[in-house]
């Protein structure tokens, strides 16, 4: 059922089993996720399902957005929501536990939310964080193609949280109230290329994902490095077709730190650009989110107060970019 990455320390899990509905594979799988839930935070997740030809799809969407003229990308620069493009520059990752940072990212990104109409009933209330994508211009099959991706990638997530939830010791549907309109970005990102080794500059500075659980499809080139409890880098096994798939401060705080976030980092030493096309899947903004009663106990009380989802969000704002300091860290 699963076989140790080339470090054995980062398992490939196969989630064929538990999504056939096989007796029994939901609980075993959702022991190993425990395992390395505790451990690094991060496994790759194959068996899932996703046709390889949508990530690819996505990958080819983002170099097209990315090879677009500056003044074009810069025409959908994000505005009060974090939908849109970043451009390098822009995000210096100041809440990192592991180190200061000051030099901004050599990545720009561009931020893609649940697709809604102008009049959907959320925009028109006002809602907090609700926003229309910004698509951009004279790239036809761009908005099908991350979209197409960002579905699969959204019901997959809702696959993986019965597993998730499982492991954290509750019933598999304990969460589900919580995810009935899940905080979702898909991010493009491109990484120029950091051929000469500098202190403290990174295409992606350590860091910690904000959310719940973040699925990365494997990118065709290495640069992802995640850091063991011991402070070593690790690369996470790169087999094509599967997800590395982290957990994020959300599970942390379920989990009252059981499952805690493990930071990672990316540097592109490679001699091209690097593309990556994080999914990240967080709670409803309306949801609380308290530790769970399999992870508190006398001799374990909470950690954390509850929270809501859309205050953190709103906190994370301050903290994370220059271009405007009311901006989610996704
Ligand atoms: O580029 C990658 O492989 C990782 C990106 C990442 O960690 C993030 O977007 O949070
Ligand atoms: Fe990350």
């Amino acid at each position: 059922m699963s076989e140790p990455g080339p470090d054995g320390r980062i398992p490939v899990l196969d989630i064929a089993p538990t999504l056939a509905g096989v007796p029994g594979a939901r609980e075993a799988l959702a022991e190993q996720v425990a395992r390395t839930c505790e451990d690094t935070g991060f496994l790759v997740l194959a068996g899932h399902g996703i046709d390889p030809g949508l990530p690819a799809a996505c990958f080819a969407a983002a170099a097209e957005f990315f090879a677009l003229p500056d003044e074009v990308k810069l025409a959908l620069k994000v505005g009060e929501l974090n939908i849109g493009f970043l451009p390098t520059g822009a995000q210096v990752i100041r809440t990192s536990r592991i180190a200061e940072n000051r030099k901004p990212n050599l990545n720009e990104s561009f931020y893609i939310v649940r697709d809604r109409a102008p009049d959907d009933p959320d925009i028109l209330a006002g809602k907090p964080f609700v926003g229309l994508n910004r698509w951009p211009p004279g790239i036809p099959g761009f908005r099908a193609a991350t979209m197409t991706y960002f579905t699969a990638m959204e019901a997959l997530a809702q696959k993986l949280l019965p597993v998730v939830t499982t492991a954290l010791g509750m019933p598999p549907d304990y969460l589900a109230g919580d995810f009935t309109d899940p905080t979702c970005t898909l991010r493009l990102i491109r990484y120029q290329p950091q051929p000469e080794e500098e202190a403290d500059r990174f295409g992606f500075a350590p860091h910690i994902d904000t959310n719940l659980i973040t699925f990365l499809a494997q990118s065709a080139l290495p640069g992802l490095e995640v850091r063991t409890r011991e402070g070593e880098w690790l690369r996470p096994p790169a087999i094509p077709g599967t997800f590395v798939v982290n957990t994020a401060e959300m599970l942390g705080r379920y989990s009252n730190d059981r499952f805690a976030p493990t930071p990672h980092r990316v540097v592109n030493a490679n001699n091209a650009m690097r593309y990556a096309i994080p999914f990240f899947f967080g709670p409803n903004n309306d949801a609380v989110i308290r530790p769970v009663p399999s992870c508190v106990s006398e001799a374990n009380p909470a950690r954390y107060e509850p929270l809501l989802y859309e205050d953190h969000r709103r906190k994370l704002n301050v903290t994370n970019f220059a271009h405007r300091q009311t901006q989610p860290a996704h």
